[in-house]
């Protein structure tokens, strides 16, 4: 059974006299327990597709697919009320700015409470109360948090983003979910502290069998531990595999500029002040996106077939959507699966 199982979804921005499709067929897949990065610059659509995968987008936004399969039940004919509590039961999102998603006017520890499912404790209320607060205890002393009492008492304006990052992690694995969504869950901590947050997803993934999607802008980050990639640009999902096929032989040019694009501090020939690689130009506003595939403007290998949507291709279990697929040796970039 496929943890998801995802083609042909397309989120669309409805405006007053059109629609701006801001994710265009994008085709999403993962197994059980998988690990899997999803990669892009800044507004390539990584934050909608999840947040169209928990039903968090409003009615200015309009999501169909073709295929919408978690855990094998299919949340495109289900009830509104079936799929939420399916999506609620089972998937866990950690939002890229946490102060913004908590509560302003209840405490922490309410909040953290309110997020530990009921099944997990029995007996009678007193009790019940007390498992619960050593519960909320061991889940922040988890993400790295010692001072709990203090914390317990504070509201989400006294804390700093980290903290408020932490607690959102702390909340979200509150209830073990078979999928967890991290946008950007290390981007408000410190080095040391994303690192912590790295492991335990890592060992909750290995030791609890939870899927994770990690969205992320920094390959680093996700590299070393990703059983596969996926890579957007401009709202397109455009390349994807298991990431050491992808890390060893990019297909899509775009998916190759990101690599190269990583400073390779490996190598003895890196200069001080030595220039990065970059793609030249700039990721389209949605009023502005190009037609067929969106990269044409930006591409190296730009040709005039590229004002067509690409279909998608499969090499080797490898996917992508590009007219002139790179042809080029594995890299020789040290990037490497740990
Ligand atoms: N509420 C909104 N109203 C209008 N446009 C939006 C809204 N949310 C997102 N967009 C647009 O949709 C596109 C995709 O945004 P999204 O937040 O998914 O990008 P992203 O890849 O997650 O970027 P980032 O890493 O900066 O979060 C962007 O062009 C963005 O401007």
């Amino acid at each position: 059974m496929r943890l998801l199982d995802i083609r042909n979804l397309n989120i669309e921005l409805l405006t007053s006299d059109s629609s701006i499709k801001a994710v265009e067929s994008a085709n999403f897949s993962m197994k059980m327990a998988e690990v899997s990065g999803l990669i892009g610059e800044s507004g390539s659509g990584k934050s909608l597709v999840a947040k169209a995968l928990v039903g968090m987008l409003n009615n200015r936004w309009e999501v169909t697919a073709d295929r919408l399969h978690f855990m094998g039940q299919d949340l495109n004919r289900m009830s509104e009320s079936k799929r939420r509590k399916v999506i609620s039961d089972n998937i866990s999102m950690i939002y890229q700015e946490p102060r913004r998603c908590l509560d302003p006017t209840s405490n922490i520890f309410s909040q953290l409470e309110e997020s530990l499912p009921d099944y997990e404790f029995s007996g009678w209320f007193g009790a019940k109360k007390e498992l619960r607060i050593k519960k909320c205890i061991r889940l922040l002393h988890k993400v790295g948090i010692k001072e709990h009492e203090k914390v317990f008492n504070s509201y989400p304006h006294m804390l700093s983003e980290g903290i408020c990052q932490k607690i959102m992690i702390a909340m979200a694995i509150a209830k073990e979910p078979k999928l967890l969504i991290a946008d950007e869950p290390t981007t408000s901590l410190e080095g040391d502290t994303s690192l912590k947050v790295i492991k335990l997803l890592k060992s909750l993934n290995q030791l609890k069998e939870m899927g994770v999607i990690f969205i992320t802008h920094n390959l680093f980050s996700i590299t070393s531990w990703a059983d596969s990639i996926n890579v957007m640009y401009c709202g397109q999902l455009i390349e994807s595999g298991l990431t050491k096929n992808i890390i060893n032989a990019p297909k899509h040019p775009y998916t190759k500029a990101l690599f190269d694009s990583e400073p390779d501090f490996k190598s003895r020939d890196i200069n001080n002040k030595q220039k990065l690689y970059a793609l030249k130009g700039t990721i389209p506003t949605l009023q502005h996106l190009p037609i067929g595939c969106r990269l044409g403007p930006r591409c190296p290998n730009a040709q005039r077939a590229c004002v067509k949507i690409p279909e998608q291709q499969k090499i080797k279990g490898q996917f992508f959507r590009c007219h002139y697929p790179l042809q080029q040796k594995p890299l020789q970039n040290n990037w490497k699966k740990a």
